[in-house]
């Protein structure tokens, strides 16, 4: 009678922990297909374009992977977050900054309120990085003092950021030019605003120079390109950021 109910608990025993090892060599075998089309979509497209939600549909039909599918959107974003990775050791883009020499932009004037701005010389793809807005680095609070020493009662040439840390910077683009590049006219500063038809987003890295990390604010493109186009992005205010409506500065909602 003992020994039947101990070998009725040692079976159940053994049961439960078949089914245990079960779930878990599942689930480590849905870790290791997510890693390795995580790894595949990395090397297929790292410094390209972001891969399309079908595109990641397709190389997991291609991996035969029916059940334990993680969200797509989920393999989407370990993409993006490794692809910012990857730009801020991109040795090509440190340079870029720090020599201010970027490819396929050029400043045109177009004259009248609208002054300078920037246009496309060759095209560019979705997620391509154009330049970054370029001047020195203060806290907010100074940034902030600039901007009340405005005359226009305009942005001008301030771009407000938090870092990862929490810390509020500005970059000053308004001390012009900057000491780094006395002779050079940079691109970020020339780019014009357009709520509606911006074709770039400004994102921030942490962009790992030789001598150490630094914040740094990159245009990528967010749709693609064409030559002539002119290269624009959302400023994120409206004309009630400033002083009212009393300023004429209807292209702020344009
Ligand atoms: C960061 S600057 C851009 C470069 C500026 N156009 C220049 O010549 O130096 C911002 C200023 O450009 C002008 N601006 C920007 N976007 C504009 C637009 N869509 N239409 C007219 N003026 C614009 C405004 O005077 C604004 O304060």
């Amino acid at each position: 009678m003992v020994l039947s109910r101990r070998l009725k608990a040692v079976s159940r025993f053994l049961r439960i922990h078949r089914q245990l090892v079960g779930v878990v060599s599942r689930r480590l075998k849905a870790v290791s297909r997510f890693l390795r089309i995580h790894r595949w979509l990395v090397r297929a497209h790292i410094g390209r374009h972001q891969p399309t939600l079908d595109k990641v549909r397709l190389v997991i039909s291609k991996e035969k992977w029916h059940a334990n599918l993680p969200d797509l959107k989920d393999i989407l974003q370990a993409w993006i977050s490794e692809q910012k990775t990857s730009i801020e050791k991109d040795g090509k883009i440190i340079k870029a900054v720090s020599e201010q020499k970027w490819k396929g932009l050029q400043i045109q004037d177009f004259g009248g309120d609208k002054g300078k701005g920037v246009v496309a010389t060759m095209p560019f793809t979705k997620g391509d990085v154009l330049c970054d807005y370029h001047g020195r680095i203060i806290p907010a609070s100074e940034g902030k003092k600039l901007l009340s020493e405005q005359q226009s009662g305009e942005m001008g040439y301030l771009f407000f950021f938090k870092t990862r840390g929490g810390a509020s910077l500005c970059i000053d683009a308004q001390t012009f030019p900057c000491e780094c590049h006395p002779l050079k006219d940079t691109f970020g500063r020339r780019m014009n605003h357009s709520k509606k038809k911006f074709n770039v987003k400004p994102v921030h890295f942490q962009l790992k120079f030789p001598d150490g990390c630094r914040d740094t604010i990159l245009f990528l493109a967010s749709k693609d390109i064409q030559c002539n186009d002119e290269i624009l992005w959302d400023y994120g205010v409206n004309k009630t950021s400033f002083r009212g409506e009393g300023l004429d500065l209807d292209w702020l909602d344009e």
